[in-house]
């Protein structure tokens, strides 16, 4: 799983773009991940939340990132990153999130050239957002669809010209009802990449994902490597190598009537270093 490394200049000054980033709160964020990643859900929501922030602050077309949000833990760690939070006053939903966002931007800059972009980009490369915004300079208002052709991941509007996001669901025929340009670049793979689902984190994986995700998902996988059928517990070894031992009640949580050294595996922990603990321990599921 290769690992981007991000040109890190802090707060970024000299693009000419302003991104509203929206993000709900991490207890219901990525709900259809639930399946794939059980109690970890929350915490890879914020991980795609980091990498999406720090991908794009890196971006040279970018001059600021303001994120949407209401989830304090959310907050206070993109704000680390150099975002500005703004908490989501209306609370009418995802549109009416980013039309505040912007609204905001342009309170301190009217002439702010705006985008909207979803925070579960956890591949996206600065470059290649670079592309996207520099696409997007020659129109008022101009989208992405994302990887799987439905939905959008960003919305464009210049100077002058209102948002009107329409995200949720089908977005691309409504984005592209409402006048804005489609953006049909082959090379921007990474925008294009929003993960919603076991699938798409396999996917995200193999295009490489970012730093915190990549660090995350580590966390989550393992190879099992002793397992004791008498006593349902066993040992897994942790992808740097490191054995730790699973408990009948973990074994159980997961479901599996058996395992095999050498497998690999899905597991769930608690604490850190040496008080790791496995909580559950399932087949692999992205
Ligand atoms: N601030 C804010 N952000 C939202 C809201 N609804 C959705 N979002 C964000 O908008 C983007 C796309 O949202 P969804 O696809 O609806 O939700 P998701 O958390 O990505 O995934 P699911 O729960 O599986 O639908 C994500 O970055 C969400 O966190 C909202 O009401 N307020
Ligand atoms: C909100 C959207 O994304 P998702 O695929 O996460 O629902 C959208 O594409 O408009």
């Amino acid at each position: 799983m290769a690992r981007h490394v991000y040109e890190r200049r802090g707060r970024a000054t000299d693009g000419v773009w302003s991104l509203v980033v929206p993000l709900k709160p991490l207890s219901v964020a990525k709900s259809r991940l639930a399946a794939a990643v059980g109690a970890d859900r929350p915490g890879l929501a914020l991980a795609f939340a980091q990498d999406t922030v720090a991908g794009a602050l890196a971006c040279a077309a970018v001059r600021d990132v303001v994120v949407v949000t209401d989830d304090p833990l959310a907050g206070a760690e993109l704000a680390v990153l150099g975002a500005r939070i703004l908490p989501d006053a209306p609370a009418g939903g995802l549109n009416a999130a980013l039309a505040h966002g912007a609204r905001a931007v342009r309170a301190g800059r009217p002439r702010a050239a705006v985008a909207a972009m979803n925070a579960d980009l956890p591949s996206l490369r600065p470059v290649e957002l670079l592309r996207v915004l520099e696409t997007a300079e020659g129109f008022p208002r101009a989208f992405l669809a994302d990887a799987a052709g439905i939905g959008t991941t960003l919305l464009s509007a210049a100077p002058e010209t209102e948002l009107a996001p329409a995200f949720g669901g089908p977005s691309r025929v409504r984005h592209s009802a409402s006048g804005a340009v489609e953006i049909a670049r082959p090379d921007v793979e990474s925008v294009r990449r929003d993960v919603d689902t076991g699938a798409d984190l396999r996917a995200a994986a193999t295009l490489g994902l970012g730093a915190y995700t990549a660090r995350y998902s580590a966390r989550m996988q393992a190879t099992a490597y002793t397992y004791d059928s008498q006593t349902r517990s066993g040992s897994v070894l942790l992808d740097d190598g490191t054995p730790v031992r699973f408990e009948a009640p973990a074994f159980d949580a997961g479901g599996l009537r058996m395992l095999r050294p050498g497998q690999r595996v899905r597991i769930e922990t608690e604490g850190e270093g040496s008080a790791l603990r496995i909580t559950l321990i399932t087949l692999q599921t992205f």
